[in-house]
C-alpha cells in the first residue's frame, strides 16, 4: 500500500551542490557498495542504470544514475497514443516562418478539474526532438494534483513556477518549489505534479539538446553568477503503490499512455550524478556594470545548454533579477539590437524594464533572429531622461531562454498573440541632424 512519509525520507531534504556523486537511499541497506550491480542487489531490489549522455561521454559531462527499485522499468504493457492534453505537444505546422515579433498574455484559466499534464499549453519550439538539439517553450494552469505519472523521453524539463508551488513528485525523490524558484527533472525520470496551493501556473522549458549545465565563468573567477552549492537535489523517496498507475510520456513530439499495476515511483536507493534539483533564484549572484554601459545579457546566463559550435548554446536559461543600477552617461535598460541568437522571453512577477506595459506576469514574447527589438517608446522615453542617480529595479524576475535555433510558434500560439505588438516601436522622434 501507499506508504510515502514513512518509506524514506519526507518530501524538504535535500544534499547541496550540481552535478555531484549523490549516493541515498530510503531504507537502510538498500544501496550496493563498492560494486553496481551486484548478482542479488538486496531486498530483491532490480538494479537499473539510467544514461543522461552517451556511455563514452567525456567524463566530465558523463551522467548517469543507477537506481535500485521495487520492479524493473522494462515491466510494462504496449504504449498507445494519449488522447489528453490537447495542446501540448501539437507540432509547429510547416508554414513558413513570419520573421515579425511576437507577444502573449498569460493563457486563460484552466478547465476544472485540469492536472498539470492535461493544462500545459505549447507555445515555442524549435528543431526536432529526435536531432537531440532544441528547445521547447510551454506554459501551465492547473488546479488539480496529478495521479497519472508523466514522463519526457524528448528532453529536461526545466520548471519555472509563476504562481502557486509545485510539489514535484520524481522517481528519484520529492521537490516542492514556490515562485521564485526552479526545478529541473532530468530527461526519462517519471514524476508526478501535486499543487499545494490548490492552483498553479507557469512555464516549463524542455531541453532536447546538451544538458543544462552552469555556464564557464571565465574573467569573473571562481564565484558568481549561480554557484553549484545552491542547487539542491532530493534524497531518496519511494512509494510502495500496488494500484493501476498511468503512466504518459512524451516520445519524439507526440504523447503516448499505459498503464502500470503499480506506480513506478518506487526507487528505494540511487546513486550517481543524473537527478533532478531545485534552484532559488534569489541565490543568483547578480553582475553588472559599475562604470558605463549595459552590458550583454550572457551576465545573466544562469544555465547553459552548449550547442556542437563553441559559444553558441542550444539554449541559454537567462534571468533578469533585482539589481542596482548605477551606470554613468548611459542607456540603462536594454538597448535596441538585433541578434543572431533568438530570444524567448517570460515574466514571473513585476514589470519588465524594457516593456512599459502589455508584457504581464506569465505572458512571453518573442523576438526571432535578426528581429530589431529592444525599449518600447514609454521605456525608451523615461531612460533617456531619467536623473542617473543609482536606482533599483526591485521586486522583478524575468527570463530568457536563448537560442541559436529560431523558434516556431505552435498554431495555438500564433491564433492566441497580441494583435498589436509592432505598436511599441512606433512614433520614435526621427533624429534631428545639425
Ligand atoms: O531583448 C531583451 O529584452 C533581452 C535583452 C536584455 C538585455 O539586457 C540585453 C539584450 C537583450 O536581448
Ligand atoms: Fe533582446
Amino acid at each position: 500500500m501507499h506508504q510515502p512519509s514513512d518509506a524514506g525520507a519526507t518530501a524538504g531534504t535535500y544534499l547541496p551542490g550540481f552535478g555531484n556523486h549523490v549516493s541515498t537511499e530510503a531504507v537502510p541497506g538498500a544501496l550496493p557498495i563498492g560494486r553496481n550491480s551486484p548478482q542479488r542487489p538486496a531486498f530483491g531490489l532490480y538494479t537499473e542504470q539510467l544514461s543522461g549522455t552517451a556511455f563514452t561521454a567525456p567524463r566530465h559531462e558523463n551522467r548517469r544514475s543507477w537506481l535500485y527499485r521495487l520492479r524493473p522499468t522494462a515491466e510494462h504493457p504496449p504504449y498507445t497514443r494519449y488522447a489528453g492534453a490537447a495542446r501540448f505537444a501539437p507540432g509547429t505546422g510547416d508554414a513558413p516562418l513570419a520573421p515579425n515579433r511576437l507577444r502573449w498574455d498569460p493563457v486563460a484559466a484552466c478547465a476544472p478539474g485540469t492536472d498539470w499534464l492535461d493544462g500545459i499549453t505549447t507555445m515555442l519550439a524549435n528543431r526536432d526532438p529526435a536531432d537531440l538539439e532544441g528547445v521547447a517553450l510551454h506554459v501551465y494552469a492547473a488546479d488539480t494534483d496529478m495521479d497519472r505519472v508523466f514522463m519526457d523521453a524528448d528532453g529536461e524539463l526545466l520548471f519555472v513556477p509563476q504562481a502557486g508551488r509545485l510539489d514535484v513528485v520524481t522517481e528519484l525523490g520529492r521537490l516542492v518549489i514556490a515562485p521564485g524558484q526552479i526545478a529541473l527533472v532530468p530527461r526519462g525520470v517519471r514524476f508526478r505534479v501535486a499543487l499545494p496551493d490548490g492552483t498553479a501556473r507557469g512555464y516549463v522549458v524542455e531541453n532536447h539538446g546538451g544538458l543544462f549545465r552552469l555556464p564557464d565563468l571565465g574573467p569573473i573567477g571562481a564565484n558568481g553568477l549561480a554557484n553549484a552549492r545552491d542547487f539542491e537535489t532530493p534524497v531518496a523517496w519511494f512509494e510502495d503503490h500496488d494500484e493501476p498507475t498511468q503512466v504518459v510520456q512524451k516520445f519524439m513530439g507526440s504523447l503516448w499512455t499505459t498503464t502500470l499495476d503499480h506506480s513506478p515511483l518506487d526507487v528505494v536507493a540511487w546513486h550517481g550524478n543524473l537527478a533532478p534539483w531545485r534552484y532559488d533564484l534569489a541565490r543568483f549572484n547578480t553582475i553588472g556594470s559599475v562604470s558605463f554601459d549595459h552590458p550583454d545579457p550572457s551576465i545573466f546566463t544562469l544555465l547553459t545548454s552548449p550547442s556542437d559550435v563553441p559559444g553558441r548554446a542550444n539554449a541559454d536559461f537567462v534571468i533578469f533579477p533585482p539589481r542596482w543600477m548605477v551606470a554613468e552617461d548611459t542607456f540603462r535598460p536594454p538597448w535596441f539590437h538585433r541578434n543572431i541568437m533568438s530570444e524567448a522571453m517570460g515574466l514571473i512577477t513585476g514589470a519588465y524594464d524594457a516593456k512599459a506595459e502589455g508584457f504581464a506576469p506569465g505572458g512571453i514574447s518573442l523576438h526571432n533572429l535578426m528581429a530589431g527589438h529592444g525599449p518600447d517608446l514609454a521605456s525608451w522615453t523615461g531612460a533617456s531622461n531619467a536623473d542617473l542617480k543609482p536606482h533599483k529595479i526591485d521586486g522583478a524576475m524575468a527570463f530568457m531562454v536563448e537560442s541559436c535555433w529560431p523558434y516556431k510558434p505552435t498554431s495555438y500560439a500564433l491564433d492566441h498573440a497580441q494583435l498589436d505588438y509592432d505598436a511599441v516601436w512606433a512614433d520614435f522622434p526621427k533624429a534631428k541632424l545639425p
